[in-house]
């Protein structure tokens, strides 16, 4: 059998990131406007610093300013809740984002309901949430975004092809299931009461793993051919004491028979990240009611 083809998503993010830069400078220069996302962290997990300072670093290089508001981890909830309602009345800021998970005295819930849906750069506001499952104009979350891109990308037309979405989260696999509707794809939903995991997931021509557990999906439940798009992204234990990034597919398995398979790292992660920025983008131009694409619905 031959390899799957690899979908880079450091190359694909790159482009985007590339486009993105492109009209920030397009807009600054015609309109004396200048897309800001403000980023919020609350407690002191190294792994979400790496991620926020990411997430700034790469607003920055495509000409957006950046706000980043690091919190205590004991920080009450009604300031992180005054903070954000400042935020929604900034006109510098376009963008808010909550790095989640919140500590767990905050009510996460309660905070993403705080936020003006259309600086909701996550989309996971219910306003925004429900625009994207009665197929109005929102904003959409990052990382289904960025994951339906890339197949896009690879398969043109998804219309009558199987999709399965492993994993029910709010952040990924619902609105990767509406997505997919949208594409006219026939989706199936698996979680973890689903009978017969590995049978549901042969079926399918377009596997989205978002289930969070460490090479948990089988190459020999890949049916031979299928898209594979890897959202996990587990650092487990390696050699020497060391550890590496595994996503919720066993890669080496899956590369045997996939079609095309994102990679972990290098698949999801980046176009997360550059999705981020263009729905930053995106909500700057309706904020100003720029006629600018980015302003318009996707796809
Ligand atoms: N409100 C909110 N929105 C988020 O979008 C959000 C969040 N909270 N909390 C944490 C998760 C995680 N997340 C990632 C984004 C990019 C990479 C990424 O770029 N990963 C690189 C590798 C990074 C590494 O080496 O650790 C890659 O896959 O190639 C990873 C993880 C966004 N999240
Ligand atoms: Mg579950």
């Amino acid at each position: 059998m031959t390899q799957a083809k690899l979908i880079d998503g450091n190359a694909f993010s790159a482009g985007l990131r590339d486009e993105i830069t492109a009209r920030v400078h397009e807009i600054r220069d015609g309109h004396r406007i200048t897309p800001g996302l403000a980023v919020v962290l609350v407690g002191e997990d190294p792994a979400s610093q790496v991620y926020v300072r990411n997430k700034n670093k790469r607003a920055a290089e495509c000409g957006m300013t950046s706000f980043e508001h690091i919190l205590p981890a004991d920080t009450p909830e009604r300031h992180l809740l005054t903070l954000i309602e400042g935020l929604n009345d900034d006109p510098m800021v376009h963008g808010i984002l909550v790095q989640l998970p919140l500590p767990r005295h905050i009510d996460s819930q309660k905070v993403i309901e705080a936020i003006r849906p259309d600086k909701d750069v996550d989309g996971f506001h219910p306003w925004n949430v429900g625009k994207l499952a009665a197929g109005g104009v929102g904003l959409i979350p990052c990382t289904p975004l960025g994951s339906m891109m890339m197949l896009r990308d690879h398969l043109g037309s998804l219309a009558g092809m199987k999709a399965i979405v492993v994993g029910r989260s709010n952040i990924v696999g619902k609105p990767m299931a509406h997505l997919l509707i949208r594409e006219n794809c026939t989706v199936t939903v698996a979680h973890s009461q689903t009978r017969d995991l590995p049978g549901e997931v042969r079926a399918a021509d377009i596997v989205i793993a978002a289930v969070g557990k460490p090479e948990m999906i089988k190459g020999d439940w890949i049916k031979p051919g299928a898209t594979v798009i890897d959202v996990g992204i587990n650092r487990v234990a390696a050699e020497g004491g060391k550890t590496r990034l595994v996503g919720d597919v066993d890669f080496a398995g899956a590369v045997q028979v996939a079609g095309a398979i994102t990679p972990v790292p290098g698949g999801v992660g980046p176009m997360t990240i550059a999705c981020l920025l263009r729905n930053t983008l995106t909500a700057a131009a309706r904020l100003h009611r720029l006629d600018i694409p980015e302003a318009h619905p996707w796809n």
